[in-house]
């Protein structure tokens, strides 16, 4: 799969393609859907495109970061990752810039949801705008859960209050992040707990401070179960949110890897303990908590 950045001289003379336009933040099932029905209708010999618009000035407030689309979009059997930033000082309405970047594709038909609006919940004629775009558009049912839309919007606040079963129906898989790891105090091993910390997540959306069980991937294909501590750490007067994680039977150094974090259920909320011996006597119960959970 080949990631585009628009706009791109790569974006000239191609052979015509179908595109599949939207914001792609969380990639949820009404997304998965919509790649899915568009598949089963595209051609083997035909290019599968599709155009996210990343929002700029909505960082620290993204479900999935640019790199996680390209991870999920290859699984999905995506040939081109187009995308658009756009930021708050951005003041060409949407419909418009998007038109602008696609008026140098050939594309055969455009898929959006039916809840996609470019006109931003301004007034939008979808058979005006394939005019003005030269291609066919049509728009697919959007998937709902009890009855309800699937949108990114929605998922965003049971993040902040960690509700991860409810996320994970949403998303189809569990609320992760992907980082690097960075080192931190040392304070973690002297604890008895040593934790990773994840650097580099400034875009994702803060997850409710908490404790977590979740799981690490610290290299292709190996997981583990882990307990992730999300907050600000109270206890040893941390100064900024932080990610970090303990993993179950687990010890080596993967400072600088690239690690993807998965939470599966919260815990508990963060608490602001007396002191050192407090915060280790709840950091065992944690442990204890997670494996009698997972069984381990
Ligand atoms: C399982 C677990 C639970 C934690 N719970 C809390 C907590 O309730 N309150 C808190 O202030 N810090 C909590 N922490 C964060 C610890 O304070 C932190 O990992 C430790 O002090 C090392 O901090 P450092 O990363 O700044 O070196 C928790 C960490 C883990 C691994
Ligand atoms: N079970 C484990 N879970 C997480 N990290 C581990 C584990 N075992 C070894 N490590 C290594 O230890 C490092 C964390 O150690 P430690 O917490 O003491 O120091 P740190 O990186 O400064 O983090 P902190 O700021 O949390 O103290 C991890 O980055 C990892 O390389």
């Amino acid at each position: 799969m080949e990631t585009i950045q628009l706009p791109s001289s790569a974006s000239k003379g191609i052979e015509p393609v179908i595109m599949v336009i939207d914001f792609f933040d969380g990639f949820h099932i009404g997304h998965q859907h919509l790649l899915e029905e568009v598949k089963s209708v595209t051609h083997e010999r035909e290019r599968l495109a599709v155009l996210s618009i990343e929002r700029q000035s909505k960082y620290g407030e993204a479900l999935t970061s640019l790199k996680d689309k390209e991870k999920l979009f290859i699984e999905r059997g995506v040939d081109r990752y187009y995308y658009i930033e756009v930021d708050e000082k951005e003041d060409m309405p949407l419909q418009d810039l998007i038109t602008k970047h696609l008026q140098l594709f050939k594309i055969k038909q455009i898929y959006i949801s039916e809840s996609f609006n470019p006109s931003e919940g301004g007034e939008f004629s979808m058979e005006k705008w394939g005019k003005r775009l030269h291609a066919p558009i049509k728009a697919l049912p959007t998937v709902t859960l009890q009855g309800k839309e699937v949108d990114s919007e929605s998922i965003k606040p049971l993040v902040k209050q960690g509700r991860m079963e409810a996320v994970q129906a949403m998303l189809g898989r569990p609320y992760e992040v992907s980082g690097v790891v960075e080192k931190g105090e040392q304070l973690g091993r002297k604890l008895g707990f040593p934790t990773l910390n994840l650097g580099g997540i400034d875009e994702y959306i803060q997850v409710k401070p908490g404790v977590y069980l979740g799981t690490v991937e610290i290299s292709s294909g190996s997981w583990y179960y882990t307990l992730i501590s999300a907050g600000y750490r109270p206890t040893v007067q941390g100064d900024s949110y932080k990610v970090e994680a303990y993993l179950l039977d687990f010890s080596g150094d993967v400072y600088n890897q690239e690690v993807t974090v998965k939470f599966l259920r919260h815990l508990r909320d963060e608490v602001n303990f007396d002191g050192m011996e407090d915060l280790v006597d709840q950091m065992k119960q944690d442990e204890h908590q997670a494996r009698t959970l997972l069984g381990l």
